[in-house]
């Protein structure tokens, strides 16, 4: 964490972390104009262009025409209320929501300037690209070492023994594990404890070389010791990778983020540097959310 994102850190409300805000109420005469996002929404060096988007859970429409970029290598934070799309949309960049029947995307979500919902991609090798680890951590029940060969042996990535022993020593010494495990890489992975579970998800998602990994919520089952492990893992992470993670937590967003984006209600309401977002909100309802005057 930078020095700047720990002074915002303090800033922020110190209501407990794990509790997230509900959308239930918001200043009543506020309006929030469709597709309008304050704050700086683009940005040069975009890894994911993402215009005009609309997602939809069969006849509702939980995303409502929002457009942003995602910097490469930098850490996004998507944060707001409880049900505001946050990770509808996230699971947009690597097309996770394929997998629910009457979820269907709109507008035009770009990586790296290519299609990402063109119908001829291969959609194992974008999620290979875009990686994914989940809010709760979800091993395979199989050995240390196969949770993190597992990726690299399907993508075809190691020909060699050797090869794919270094692969799987290097992910989980960026995962930050490695001398917790070395010894033990045959044992169950479901033996580890929460926090080493997690970053094992890390070290196998990344395994594959990915470019992107979206984080939802990954701290959330984690005690405050291993939730600061995968926080300075993010740190180190985003030299090499461009990261988007939801949290509910607005400290974590301040620790860990470059941007933040803030949603409502299916809009994106203000995105900017995450420090601006936090102590100086361009809209009223990211204020609103902010300071925890609602919930
Ligand atoms: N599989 C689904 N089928 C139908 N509606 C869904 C589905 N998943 C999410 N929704 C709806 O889409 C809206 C956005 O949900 P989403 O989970 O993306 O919000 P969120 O901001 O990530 O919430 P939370 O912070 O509580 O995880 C909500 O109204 C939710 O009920």
């Amino acid at each position: 964490m930078n020095s700047m994102n720990q002074s915002i850190a303090n800033e922020v409300p110190s209501e407990d972390d794990s509790v997230a805000p509900v959308a239930e109420s918001q200043p009543a005469d506020t309006v929030i104009e469709e597709g309008k996002t304050v704050g700086k929404p683009f940005a040069d060096n975009a890894k994911f262009s993402l215009r005009d988007v609309e997602v939809f859970y069969g006849e509702s429409r939980a995303i409502k025409k929002i457009s942003l970029d995602i910097a490469r290598n930098q850490v996004m934070a998507f944060i707001g209320p409880s049900g505001c799309g946050k990770s509808t949309f996230l699971r947009c960049l690597n097309r996770m929501n394929d997998s629910i029947e009457i979820c269907k995307v709109k507008g035009s979500l770009q990586l790296d300037g290519q299609d990402i919902y063109d119908s001829k991609r291969d959609v194992v090798e974008l999620r290979a690209r875009v990686g994914m680890v989940f809010q709760k951590p979800n091993p395979f029940p199989k050995s240390i070492y196969d949770n993190v060969a597992y990726g690299p042996r399907i993508h075809g990535l190691a020909n060699r023994k050797a090869d794919l022993d270094e692969i799987v020593e290097n992910s989980l010494r960026k995962a930050g594990l490695w001398e917790e495990v070395k010894d033990r890489l045959e044992a169950n992975a479901t033996g580890m404890s929460g926090g080493q579970q997690q970053r094992l998800c890390i070290a196998r998602a990344i395994a594959v070389n990915p470019e992107v990994v979206l984080m939802d919520e990954p701290c959330s089952a984690l005690d405050p010791i291993a939730t600061a492990k995968v926080e300075e893992l993010i740190a180190e992470l985003s030299e090499s990778y461009t990261i988007v993670i939801v949290t509910h937590s607005m400290q974590q967003a301040a620790r860990v983020s470059h941007r933040t984006a803030y949603f409502h209600l299916g809009h994106l309401v203000e995105v900017n540097e995450t420090n601006k977002v936090f102590t100086s909100p361009q809209h009223e309802l990211t204020e609103s959310y902010i300071t925890g005057r609602f919930g």
